[in-house]
């Protein structure tokens, strides 16, 4: 299905929007209004509206939106219907905890294959994966369809990681090592990052 373009700031607020469907959908609520969302969300309804127009107006007034249709469609739109395959580089303390969680989107998103440079943990087990040597990158890539990659490695390797992912065709990357990284402009970059959230919420802490 064609899907239309969308800004990066509303891809970016879908997933947000999404999550919060979804839980209204497994309490069986049917609608909801943009206000309603705005006020959960801590968004304004005006650019939820606006946001959710984008891909065709379904909002009623007085009813509001249908969680279930809203849920599908969005779901449609980030593309979240189909199965994504992730690798993850660096089987280390964060590597490690995000592998165990990997239920990422319901399970159609998964961690698929799990890299490091350790021989101590090649070939040990993380789950249903065994943890592989990064020389095997390439070929995992290409024969499991790999298409996003998370990089847990320390900062000083993650370029490195990063420049491998790319050669090996990845087109998504989520970094979580605390480094700018450079990709070509066909691959999609986000950061993920524990301590500049700590520190800018620190700015809002009164003083004891
Ligand atoms: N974004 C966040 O909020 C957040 C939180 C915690 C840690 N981190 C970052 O995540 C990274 C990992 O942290 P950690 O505590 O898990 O470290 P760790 O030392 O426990 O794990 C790092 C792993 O990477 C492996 N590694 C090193 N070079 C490699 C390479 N070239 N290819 C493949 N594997 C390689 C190591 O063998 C090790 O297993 C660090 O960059 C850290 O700063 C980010």
């Amino acid at each position: 299905m064609k899907t239309p373009k969308i800004s990066k700031a509303v891809v970016r607020r879908l997933p947000v929007y999404l999550r919060y469907l979804q839980l209204l959908d497994e309490m069986n609520i049917r609608t909801v209004s943009s206000y309603e969302l705005g006020q959960k969300l801590d968004m304004n309804p005006a650019q939820i509206r606006k946001d959710l127009a984008y891909f065709g107006e379904f909002g009623r007034k007085g009813i509001g939106y249908e969680v279930g249709y809203l849920v599908e469609k969005i779901k449609q739109i980030l593309k979240l219907d189909r199965h994504l395959n992730v690798a993850l580089v660096g089987a280390g303390h964060l590597g490690i905890a995000l592998s165990n969680y990997n239920r990422y989107t319901n399970e159609k998103m998964s961690i698929a294959a799990i890299f490091d440079t350790d021989r101590e943990k090649i070939g040990t087990q993380v789950g249903n994966l065994i943890i592989q040597h990064i020389d095997e990158l390439e070929q995992a890539v290409r024969e499991k369809e790999i298409r996003i990659g998370m990089i847990t490695v320390p900062a000083p390797y993650a370029q490195g990681v990063a420049d491998r992912l790319v050669e090996a065709g990845v087109k998504g990357i989520l970094n979580f090592a605390p480094v700018s990284l450079l990709v070509p402009s066909d691959v999609h970059l986000r950061s993920a990052d524990v301590t500049t959230e700590l520190q800018s919420l620190a700015y809002y802490i009164e003083e004891s």
